[in-house]
């Protein structure tokens, strides 16, 4: 085996893949090297120039079952002398503290290892992980996952409005672009919707989370492909971590090969 891990984060909209450093000792490692293709239609030609010659040792989340299939395949013709790990919640240095850990989103348990490797030790934390589905999810003091809330991101609620309308068209929410709240026509009027409603969704549910916890507040922690156009917006403390998921697979990993 070389010095190289492989961490692969599918989710619906991309397969994120991450290399790590194996005496990346951080406490949430960072990937030396990242590469991104779609999950519908993936491509890893590139991925190639990416990897070394020895066999590297892959560890897999995911939720989306043909990305998962497509990664797989094209890991076994083209890095056939690799060794590969599809993990579930019971691989995770994570307790899941609801009755069905199996049920939940390998993404969301693996950015929760990796909030608990940041996060101050006497605060539980707030996980916002914007994606194709924006998630909330809450870690306790003692570092155990208790649940959250799944919404429509903002691409999957502009794509229902344009396909189950007739008359409005699919749009896009852009970075950096704060819409007017009050829309003077049909585009604006959907850019306001689309954009607020995800931020006014995303704070009520930090408002509620953390009402519901005695003891020090929360820390808000984003992730994901969305987080640059949310996390501004909550005018409250927080974090943006990037490859979050991808650090939460990673001490997966590093945690697996100390016990083994
Ligand atoms: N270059 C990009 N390609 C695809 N999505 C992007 C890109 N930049 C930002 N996004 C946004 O990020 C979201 C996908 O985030 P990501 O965290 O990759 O999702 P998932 O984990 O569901 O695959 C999309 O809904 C889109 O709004
Ligand atoms: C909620 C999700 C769709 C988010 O997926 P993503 O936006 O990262 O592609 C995914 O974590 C999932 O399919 N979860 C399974 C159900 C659950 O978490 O309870
Ligand atoms: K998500």
């Amino acid at each position: 085996m070389s010095g190289v891990w492989g961490a692969v984060d599918v989710g619906n909209t991309s397969i994120h893949i991450g290399l790590f450093a194996a005496e990346d000792s951080r406490p949430l490692p960072m990937p030396t090297q990242t590469f991104s293709t779609s999950s519908a239609e993936p491509d890893f030609a590139a991925l190639i120039n990416l990897l070394p010659q020895q066999p590297i040792d892959w560890h897999v989340v995911s939720v989306n079952r043909p990305g998962q299939a497509a990664f797989e395949a094209w890991r076994k013709q083209a890095r056939s002398g690799d060794s590969c790990h599809v993990l579930t919640h019971a691989d995770l240095p994570l307790e899941v503290a609801v009755a069905a850990p199996e049920k939940v989103g390998m993404d969301r348990l693996a950015a929760a290892v990796g909030a608990n490797a940041i996060r101050q030790p006497q605060r539980p934390a707030i996980i916002i992980d914007a994606g194709s589905a924006i998630t909330v999810d809450l870690v306790a003091v003692d570092g155990s996952f208790l649940g959250g809330a799944i919404v429509p991101g903002m691409k999957m609620a502009a794509r229902a409005l344009a396909g189950q309308t007739d008359l409005l068209p699919e749009i896009t929410v852009d970075v950096g672009e704060v819409p007017a709240a009050i829309g003077t026509d049909t585009l604006a009027a959907m850019r306001s919707g689309l954009y607020f409603s995800a931020v006014g969704g995303v704070r009520e549910l930090i408002a509620r989370f953390t009402a519901q916890l005695a003891g020090p507040t929360p820390q808000v922690i984003f992730a994901g492909g969305d987080a640059a156009k949310l996390a501004p917006q909550m005018s409250l403390e927080c974090v943006t971590i990037d490859h979050l998921v991808l650090g939460g697979v990673a001490i997966a990993a590093r945690t697996a090969k100390a016990t083994r």
